[in-house]
C-alpha cells in the first residue's frame, strides 16, 4: 500500500498562496494586494484585491501614485483588496473568520474587518508599518481584540503553467 503525499500544502501556504493569486489580478501598476478570508473549519468564504468599484474602467480612471490633483491619483477611487472581499461575500455572517492579506490592512481596511466580525488577520508585508493608516489600523484591532500576526514564509515555490 502506498503512504499519503508528505510535501502537500499546509492550510497556511494555501490561503496564502490564494490571496497572493487573487493579488495578481489587480491592474495597479505599483502595489497588488490580494486576500482571502477563511473560515474556523477551513472553508475559503471570499477572495478580493484591489481594483476599481464595478462599473468604473480600469483604462480611463487615474493609476498615478502622485498628483497636484487628488482627483487625478487612484487614491480616491481603488477598492482595497479586504474590503472587496468582505463586499463580495454573500453568504451572511463572517463572524469568527481570519483573513489572510499580502499588505496589512489599512485603517480603513481594520474598521471593515471588525465591524465584519473577522477575528484574525494574517498578512505577507508590512511595507508601510510607518504610516498614521497602519498604526491606526493596529490600535483599532489591539482595542477590538483581532489578532494579527505575519506570515511565516516556508520559501516553497510554486510553479504553475496556466
Ligand atoms: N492593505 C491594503 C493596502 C493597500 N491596498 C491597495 C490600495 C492601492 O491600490 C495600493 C497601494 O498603492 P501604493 O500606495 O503602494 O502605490 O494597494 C490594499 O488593497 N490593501
Ligand atoms: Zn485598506
Amino acid at each position: 500500500m502506498s503512504s499519503k503525499r508528505a510535501d502537500y500544502l499546509t492550510w497556511d501556504e494555501y490561503f496564502m498562496g490564494i490571496a497572493m493569486l487573487s493579488g495578481m489580478r489587480s491592474k495597479d501598476p505599483s502595489t497588488q494586494v490580494g486576500c482571502c478570508i477563511v473560515s474556523q473549519d477551513n472553508k475559503i468564504l471570499s477572495m478580493g484585491y484591489n481594483g476599481l468599484p464595478n462599473g468604473c474602467s480600469d483604462d480611463e480612471y487615474p493609476w498615478e501614485r502622485d498628483g497636484e490633483d487628488p482627483l487625478e491619483t487612484k487614491y480616491v477611487y481603488t477598492v482595497h483588496s479586504e474590503l472587496n472581499a468582505i463586499l463580495n461575500y454573500g453568504g451572511g455572517s463572517l463572524k469568527g473568520s481570519k483573513i489572510y492579506v499580502s499588505l496589512f490592512p489599512c485603517n480603513e481596511c481594520a474598521k471593515a474587518i471588525i465591524q465584519a466580525g473577522i477575528k484574525e488577520v494574517i498578512y505577507e508585508s508590512d511595507k508601510y508599518e510607518d504610516t498614521a493608516s497602519v498604526i491606526a489600523s493596529k490600535r483599532m484591532m489591539d482595542s477590538a481584540g483581532v489578532r494579527y500576526h505575519k506570515y511565516r514564509r516556508t520559501d516553497r515555490e510554486i510553479k504553475i503553467k496556466l
